[in-house]
């Protein structure tokens, strides 16, 4: 029997924006069936979503550039109706090192995937791109806060990946009548669950700045390096647009019902709160929540990195009906909630205290 609202494939779902946008289908009625390889991720995390809102999804620990494996699971699962590809390999710096590696996976997988829709009659998939794909927006004038109508033109070979990846789906559902695409371009994910079981765990160093500065707090790290100060912002570091993602796991959600309701073709969004905020911003932020000042010190810019890359998202608001509602404190807040109860992250349970007051909250919701 089909789920109420359908059966979604989530590709990617064990990782950290993907774990997040299970829990969510899950919670709107749809059944989930996820696969990764574990790359970056535990299976823990479905534990989690299960705890969270006692449904689990389906699990196969699969890779998405192996098309049999694709092929059989959408041969076992013929009620799957769309897919929500998040499988990639996302580290900017390390894309720089093993390019090959990068567009195997990630143009690779997904050339795989949309095969293995197209011969299994799945024609809806609203895919990760990254706001990464804009480049540096501030060569073109106006372009700052970046709308979706800002020509992209990626500085490293991981954000290539995504742009490669968008032409690629975008010719498919032009040559294809009957396929649907959203092309998602995050701003950056920060947060975590607000029960403080559910957040990001990385398996090897973080890359970013929130995991990082978590792991300064939790005396994991000994400071964060703030790469460059010398940025035409009011504080001189670099500038990005935060979103809880709670609420970017509600924005796929908004997009896949925009795919299966008004069938809009392919369609890029950014899914951005169109605010901006500097590294010393968001180290002031997340200290306040803390409650202690946490140490770093400056080194020179990373390569590669843009002084500002804030949305505009109206498109968003106004064409899926969805808009970024949790500030940058309660991402903060999460964010610590998170690192201080799960210090080596999905390595061990969460504390007894949070695990009875989530099943208090869970017996007040309806059924
Ligand atoms: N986190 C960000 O800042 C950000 C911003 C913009 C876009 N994105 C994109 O969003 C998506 C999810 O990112 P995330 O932050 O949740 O990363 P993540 O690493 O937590 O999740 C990616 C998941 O894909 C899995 N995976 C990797 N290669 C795979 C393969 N060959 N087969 C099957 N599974 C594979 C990993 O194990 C992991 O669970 C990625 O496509 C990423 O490029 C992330
Ligand atoms: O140790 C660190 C890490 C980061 N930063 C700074 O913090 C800001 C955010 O850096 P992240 O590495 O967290 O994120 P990026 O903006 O570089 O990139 C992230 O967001 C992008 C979208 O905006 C892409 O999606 C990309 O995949 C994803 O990693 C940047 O100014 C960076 O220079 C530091 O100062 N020190």
């Amino acid at each position: 029997m089909p789920a109420k609202e359908g059966t979604v494939l989530v590709t990617g779902g064990t990782g950290y924006i993907g774990s997040f946008t299970a829990l969510e289908l899950l919670v709107a009625g749809y059944e989930v069936i996820v696969i990764d390889n574990l790359y970056n991720s535990s299976e823990e995390s479905l534990n989690r979503i299960e705890l969270i809102c006692g449904k689990r999804p389906i699990f196969y620990k699969a890779d998405v550039t192996d098309q049999e494996a694709l092929d059989k699971i959408f041969k076992d699962h013929p009620h799957i109706d769309s897919v929500i590809h998040f499988a990639a390999l996302k580290s900017v710096g390390e894309s720089t090192e093993i390019p090959v590696e990068y567009y195997r996976v990630n143009v690779g997988g997904t050339i795989s995937l949309l095969r293995s829709m197209e011969a299994n009659g799945v024609k809806n998939i609203v895919f990760s791109s990254s706001a990464t794909v804009y480049g540096d927006a501030t060569r073109y004038p106006n372009m700052i806060p970046i709308p979706e109508t800002c020509p992209i033109g990626p500085t490293n070979p991981y954000g290539r990946t995504k742009m490669m990846i968008e032409m690629v789906i975008e010719d498919h559902v032009e040559s294809h009548p009957g396929w649907n695409a959203a092309l998602l371009r995050y701003f950056n994910p920060a947060g975590a669950h607000p029960s403080g079981i559910m957040g990001e765990d990385p398996q090897g160093v973080p890359y970013n700045l929130l995991p990082l500065l978590g792991q300064v707090a939790v005396g994991r790290r000994e400071k964060l390096k703030v790469f460059g100060t010398d940025y035409a912002s009011h504080d001189g570091t670099a500038i990005r647009d935060y979103i809880h993602v709670v609420d970017l796991a509600k924005g796929h959600i908004a997009a896949l019902n925009k795919l299966r309701k008004d069938k809009p073709g392919c369609r890029a969004w950014n899914l951005g709160t169109g605010k901006g905020s500097t590294v010393f911003d968001m180290i002031k932020a997340f200290s306040k929540a803390v409650g202690r000042d946490l140490p770093y010190e400056v080194v020179p810019r990373r390569k590669g990195d843009v002084l500002d890359l804030t949305a505009v998202p109206t498109r968003a608001n106004e064409e899926l009906g969805w808009k970024a509602e949790m500030t940058l404190e309660q991402a903060c807040e999460d964010l610590w909630k998170w690192v201080f109860n799960n210090p080596q992250g999905y390595r061990q349970m969460p504390p007894q205290i949070l695990l009875d007051a989530l099943a208090e909250t869970r017996k007040k919701l309806p059924a």
